[in-house]
């Protein structure tokens, strides 16, 4: 049984919103992403597994402690990262992270240090006062600061500067070696392939897909420029490597194919050209459809 599990979840809000047979699980060490639009049901499943709220029908459990009935005990344990942090305004962020430390039982406010220094982040204010990245600094710091064996996280690096959302990723590997169960979700398909070991896909509120990354490197179109020294060569190749949809441009092919490359790369190398270049499908090219209303 998975650390996380979640099965036919079902919240009806009427008017077709809310989750509906909702499955998945997420097994010990493994970063589960959850990917989808706008609307389509992710923090509604997020707020289910800390036990904020009650299923309609089917269930929600963490550890084999049903969320709802033990929300308390599970709250304990994990790492929360909510999607809109509302925090107490008037405390300093120092003061807020001790309450929190104290509202957990750490002792040791060791990591909790280490966090706000890599995070470079000030704590000293009035929350308040508070950028927006800050306060999700603030907040990312209260999630890890335990160093809780299962992190929930709903789109962990919304404010946060370019530089820091690559930091966060960094924390992210770090954590996943320690062997942290994580269940992310995100609107940015880099940190989702740069972190995530399976990614579903939630579109009116319900699962569309559930993708395996290292399967889905292989499901990637690849698109192959391969360059001549001259025209001729060029369609040359393109007449014999037709099956790859060869394109020809001056004195360069370029050919697509999924799959694995060997075969192509063989062709290719057969024909011994000056140059290639080689660009995979990028994860965002792979599921924008799902985010097509149209296509739905
Ligand atoms: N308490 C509620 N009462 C009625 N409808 C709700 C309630 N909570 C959420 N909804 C609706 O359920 C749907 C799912 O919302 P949810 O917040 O889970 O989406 P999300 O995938 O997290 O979206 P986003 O990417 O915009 O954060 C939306 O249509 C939302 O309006």
């Amino acid at each position: 049984m998975g650390q996380i599990e979640v099965q036919d979840l079902t919240k009806d809000y009427g008017s077709r919103k809310g989750i509906f047979q909702v499955n998945f699980s997420v097994e010990k060490g493994e970063i589960f992403g959850f990917l989808g639009p706008n609307g389509a049901g992710k923090t509604t499943t997020i707020r289910h597994l800390m036990g904020f709220i009650r299923p309609d029908s089917g269930s929600v459990s963490i550890k084999g402690m049903d969320c709802f009935e033990k929300r308390e005990e599970i709250q304990k344990i994990l790492g929360y990262l909510p999607g809109e942090i509302s925090l107490l305004d008037q405390m300093t962020g120092t003061e807020y992270l001790n309450f929190m430390a104290g509202m957990k039982g750490l002792r040791d406010r060791s990591y909790m240090n280490e966090l706000i220094t890599y995070f470079e982040l000030d704590p000293r204010s009035k929350i308040l006062k508070m950028s927006k990245g800050m306060k999700q600094k603030l907040a990312i710091v209260c999630a890890f600061m335990q160093k809780p064996e299962i992190l929930i996280l709903d789109e962990p690096t919304s404010g946060l500067d370019p530089l820091m959302q690559i930091r966060f990723i960094d924390l992210l590997l770090e954590e996943k070696k320690r062997g942290v169960t994580i269940l992310m979700s995100s609107h940015i398909f880099e940190e989702v392939e740069k972190t995530c070991d399976r990614t579903a896909i939630i579109r009116e509120g319900r699962l569309a897909t559930i993708e395996n990354m290292n399967t889905l490197a292989e499901k990637k179109k690849k698109v192959y420029t391969v360059t001549f020294t001259d025209g001729q060569a060029a369609r040359n190749f393109a007449e014999a490597a037709q099956k790859y949809e060869a394109k020809v441009l001056d004195h360069q092919v370029q050919l697509s194919a999924g799959g694995r490359p060997g075969e192509v790369l063989k062709k290719i190398a057969l024909a011994d050209p000056v140059d290639v270049d080689i660009k995979s499908q990028s994860l965002e090219e792979l599921f924008l459809h799902f985010y097509d209303k149209e296509e739905a």
